[in-house]
């Protein structure tokens, strides 16, 4: 181990942060058969940790403890979520600066861009900590006037959440934060080139009091902790981010259990910037687009569209501004790109480079390895690209900028759009109709107009065609968490058939209990008043199985009047039961007896209604033994 290296990992050991276990069930958890894989720092070849090297049997424990977790954090207070996932932010930026130096090691970025992503992560924590809170339902407007239709929103159930190594926490958090929000609980898995970070943000979740079983973590062999979790019917949905070959592979094998599915995928994002742009904000944009994480984001440019009349001074000036871009070891002071990934990455861009000047195009800057060896590549850009090139039709996914030159704007929507991509776009140009008019022609779910940083923790998050399924991010990202259960209550008076029965005045509170559990069948009475003293109107609620009482009204000091319901069975539901009273109100004619009674009472359903009834109903009432 380089001394660099040697010295990051035995701080970041020394603060607890770099840990080499799963967890499950909330305990840390080596593999069963202690396989293991190694982690390496991408800068210098390095093996930082070798850790859990995890598979079926783990993922099913994983799974079964989610499960049982789910029963519990599901049900808990939705302040009370929104509380945990409130201390798991305040710890995720308290410990900024090592998740920051975690992140570095094991994926290569420089730091400062590392503790941004510690920064963005955890904004999605703070943001669903938040959101938990405004999970509401809808009440409908019915068709039929006895009825109310409600829509519901219930947690999904276990997820299993699988992540890529370019973000290795904020592709995390953008799952788990709103997952947990809604009540589900997760299975991680992170990638095996970066799990590191996401072991550490498990440790600060258990910190933060989030209850074992609610968050777990399984890494190493993919395949087969992507199948466990496919095939499990526990859990109910599978968020993935990741490559599209990946993605639609995870897609398919959901099919068979029919499991609610979220992809965000590859892109290949069109900048486009017109004749109209601001040269500056232009350079600007484009360049953080497209040299954002070395080129290894899907947001960054794919393909850079630049109109016939800016081409020279933009592409001059680009170069300009590329070749000054500062390329090491992402611990190294001013250093802006740091390596790509592995070995196999930078084969990637080698071919697609040599695709592109083999089919005609000019390399302007870079066009190789870096001379610092490794996974570096120096930060490149090739002119006089076309469409059909290999580097045009796939995400490169490192350093390079591929130019292509067009005419008009039709032109230009014609070439941004044929792909088979569509996650985000950025355009670049002064005139306002035109911003309108491009944005809008774009297929693609994200566009920038004069910006190149689009990502935020408050906007959705996802792409069109290929670029998967659903967004993350704001609002919208809790609906991926969610089902929405379509309830319908039926309210109509005349389908309770009250009855009035005559109780003697009974000693003390428990003899009158004791009376209504006998008579009413047995079940849960449940004292909402002190009816200590019995006054002239005392409310007690007792649930019976087929018959519910729902007050005492006292006609005479000698008598108590007990109004007992039956409970409605429609379609099968229980339903109409009062669950509490708040009001029992009589009048009695000038004979003295009652002649109207008003309940008012929270329905099932927190709306309070009030039952008038009227003499008429207690003409004819009979007891419960008479009715039985
Ligand atoms: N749309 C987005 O929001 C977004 C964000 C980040 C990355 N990405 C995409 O991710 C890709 C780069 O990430 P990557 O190389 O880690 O992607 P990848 O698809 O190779 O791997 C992603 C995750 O899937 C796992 N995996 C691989 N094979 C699997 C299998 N058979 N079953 C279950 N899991 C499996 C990997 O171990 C990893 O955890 C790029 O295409 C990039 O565009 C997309
Ligand atoms: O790599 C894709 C995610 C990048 C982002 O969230 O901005």
């Amino acid at each position: 181990m380089s001394m660099g290296t040697e010295t990051v990992v035995a701080r970041l050991k020394a603060s607890g942060l770099l840990q080499t276990k799963g967890l499950i069930g909330g305990k840390w958890t080596d593999a069963y058969d202690g396989r293991t894989i190694e982690v390496n720092n991408p800068a210098s070849g390095d093996v930082i940790a070798s850790v859990a090297c995890m598979g079926e049997k783990e993922t099913k424990d994983a799974i079964s403890s989610a499960y049982d977790a789910f029963g519990h954090w599901s049900k808990l207070t939705a302040a009370d979520r929104s509380s945990h996932l409130r201390k798991w932010y305040n710890l995720l930026i308290q410990h900024k600066e090592e998740l920051g130096q975690l992140i570095t090691l094991e994926q290569g970025k420089p730091l400062k861009e590392a503790i941004g992503e510690v920064g963005y992560g955890a904004s999605f924590i703070e943001f669903f900590a938040e959101e938990a809170k405004r999970v509401y339902g809808d009440i409908i407007p019915s068709t039929l006037p006895d009825r109310r239709l409600f829509v519901l929103k219930q947690p999904v159930g276990v997820v299993g959440a699988i992540t890529p190594w370019n973000f290795p926490l904020a592709m995390i958090t953008r799952k788990v934060g709103p997952a947990l929000a809604c009540g589900c609980t997760v299975v991680i898995k992170p990638s095996e080139f970066t799990p590191l970070t996401a072991i550490a943000a498990a440790e600060l979740a258990l910190q933060s009091g989030i209850p074992p079983g609610v968050l777990n973590v399984v890494m190493g062999d993919a395949p087969s902790i992507g199948n466990s979790l496919l095939e499990s019917p526990l859990v109910r949905k599978i968020t993935f981010t990741g490559s599209t070959v990946v993605g639609k592979k995870l897609m398919a094998g959901a099919a068979d259990s029919v499991k609610k599915v979220s992809l965000e995928l590859g892109g290949n994002a069109p900048c486009i910037v017109f004749d109209d742009a601001d040269l500056e904000v232009a350079l600007k944009g484009s360049l953080a687009t497209k040299f954002r994480n070395s080129g290894q984001t899907c947001v960054c440019a794919n393909r850079i569209l630049v109109q016939e009349g800016i081409y020279e001074k933009f592409t001059s000036a680009f170069s300009n501004a590329v070749q000054n871009l500062k390329v090491g070891n992402g611990f190294n002071e001013g250093v802006v790109q740091g390596p790509l990934i592995n070995e196999s990455a930078v084969k990637k861009v080698e071919s697609f480079v040599q695709d592109a000047i083999l089919k005609g195009a000019k390399v302007l800057v870079g066009g190789k390895r870096h001379s610092l060896g490794f996974t570096f590549y120096e930060p490149t850009i090739i002119g006089d690209v076309k469409n059909e090139m290999l580097i045009a039709r796939q995400e490169v996914f490192g350093p390079v900028a591929p130019i292509i030159r067009f005419k008009t704007e039709e032109e230009a929507i014609q070439i941004a759009n044929d792909t088979n991509a569509g996650l985000a776009a950025y355009i670049f140009t002064n005139s306002i109709k035109r911003s309108w008019r491009v944005s809008e022609a774009l297929e693609y779910g994200i566009v920038g107009v004069n910006e190149g940083l689009v990502s935020t923790e408050v906007a959705p998050f996802g792409g069109y065609k290929q670029s998967g399924l659903g967004r993350e991010g704001s609002k919208y990202g809790l609906d991926e968490y969610l089902e929405y259960a379509y309830l319908i209550f039926v309210y109509t008076e005349a389908r309770i058939h009250l009855v009035w029965r005559k109780i003697e005045l009974f000693e003390n509170l428990s003899d009158l209990v004791w009376m209504l559990f006998d008579n009413l069948s047995g079940g849960l009475m449940e004292v909402v008043e002190d009816v200590e003293g019995l006054g002239s109107v005392d409310t007690l609620e007792v649930v019976t199985e087929g018959w519910g009482c729902v007050g005492l009204v006292e006609m005479d000091p000698k008598e108590v009047w007990v109004l007992v319901f039956p409970m409605v069975d429609w379609h099968g539901l229980t339903c109409v039961v009062p669950y509490e009273i708040v009001e029992v109100v009589h009048s009695k004619d000038e004979k003295g007896r009652i002649n109207s009674i008003v309940i008012r009472c929270y329905h099932v359903v927190d709306w309070i209604v009030n039952w008038v009834l009227m003499s008429d109903y207690f003409e004819g009432s009979t007891t419960r033994s008479e009715r039985d």
